[in-house]
């Protein structure tokens, strides 16, 4: 595996695959690699001749009083892994690298709408982070094909509007969502829980799928069924950010006449944030 940390090392790395006649997918992350991740890299090289990787900790899409300095950062763990794999390469840039003139003079990429209910309201500026990042991450790698978990449900879908709004010819593949046998979904963040907490946390896959299971039978009453779930964490040490059932294309609150439905669910574990999402189909 080519391990590059500058842009000009990994046009060339790229290059020479096209001129070879290869296909490239790619999969960006921000390390601290887990089954989730390792899913989306099997996929990229079930689909592509090669496969690159990125691990950029982005500071644009972090709040000030976010945890962009705990991030866990675990490079060499995380090469181990994309080597059992097979990436063929892995991109590290620096901030420097990635920002040379500082955040506050970069050229940024919005994706009106959908950036501004749930996380984007949550976390104000953070989809712009994602949305610039990714495109500056495109431009350099410019892939045919790229992979994002849908446990990060609202970013796979601004990430799809940014790359058919552009114009971008790379192709965006979403991959369901890697769960412990508990039920609680791969995250980097599951390493600031306890034992104690992570055993809690599975609560929110059950309480999802209780929901789901209801909607499934007819039940049409989003809000009660939006209270209860949130009672019921609340209840067992969660603070609720949001936890709403919406229309999976506009993610609107969902209304009787919708028939593709998406669970989204952030809560906070002390003061580890945690999300979630479960699609409903009626
Ligand atoms: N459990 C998972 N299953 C499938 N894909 C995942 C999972 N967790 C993360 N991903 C995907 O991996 C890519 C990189 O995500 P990222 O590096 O932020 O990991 P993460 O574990 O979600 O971290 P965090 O929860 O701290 O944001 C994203 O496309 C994300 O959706
Ligand atoms: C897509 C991404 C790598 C952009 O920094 C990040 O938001 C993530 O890891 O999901
Ligand atoms: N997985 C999304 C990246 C973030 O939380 O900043």
């Amino acid at each position: 595996m080519k391990v590059v940390d500058s842009i000009s090392a990994l046009r060339t790395t790229v290059n020479a695959w096209r001129l070879n006649g290869e296909t490239v997918g790619f999969v960006p992350t921000m390390g601290n690699l887990h089954d989730g991740h390792l899913k989306l890299v099997k996929k990229a090289k079930a689909h592509n001749d090669r496969v690159v990787v990125s691990i950029f900790v982005n500071p644009m899409q972090f709040g000030a009083n976010e945890d962009l300095d705990a991030y866990p950062r675990t490079i060499e763990e995380d090469k181990a892994k994309l080597i059992s794999v097979g990436a063929d390469a892995v991109f590290l840039p620096s901030v420097a690298e990635m920002y040379p003139a500082g955040l506050d003079a970069q050229t940024f990429v919005e994706v009106p709408g959908i950036s501004d209910s749930h996380c984007g309201a949550s976390r104000p500026g953070h989809f712009r982070g994602v949305a610039t990042v990714v495109t500056k991450l495109f431009n350099m790698v410019q892939p045919d094909d790229a992979f994002f978990g849908e446990k990060d449900f609202q970013q796979l879908q601004v990430i799809r509007a940014l790359a058919h709004d552009l114009s971008m010819a790379v192709r965006i593949h979403g991959v369901p969502t890697e769960r412990e046998a508990s039920g609680l979904a791969m995250s980097s963040r599951n390493g600031y829980l306890t034992e104690a907490e992570k055993a809690t946390a599975s609560a929110i896959y059950e309480e999802m799928q209780r929901v789901k299971s209801s909607i499934e039978k007819g039940n049409v009453n989003f809000t009660a069924l939006e209270e209860t779930m949130i009672a019921n964490l609340e209840a067992k040490g969660f603070k609720n950010d949001y936890c709403q059932v919406v229309n999976a294309s506009t993610f609107q609150a969902a209304r009787e006449i919708d028939k593709e439905l998406v669970l989204l669910v952030a809560m906070f574990m002390g003061k580890t944030r945690l999300i979630d999402n479960l699609q409903i189909t009626r």
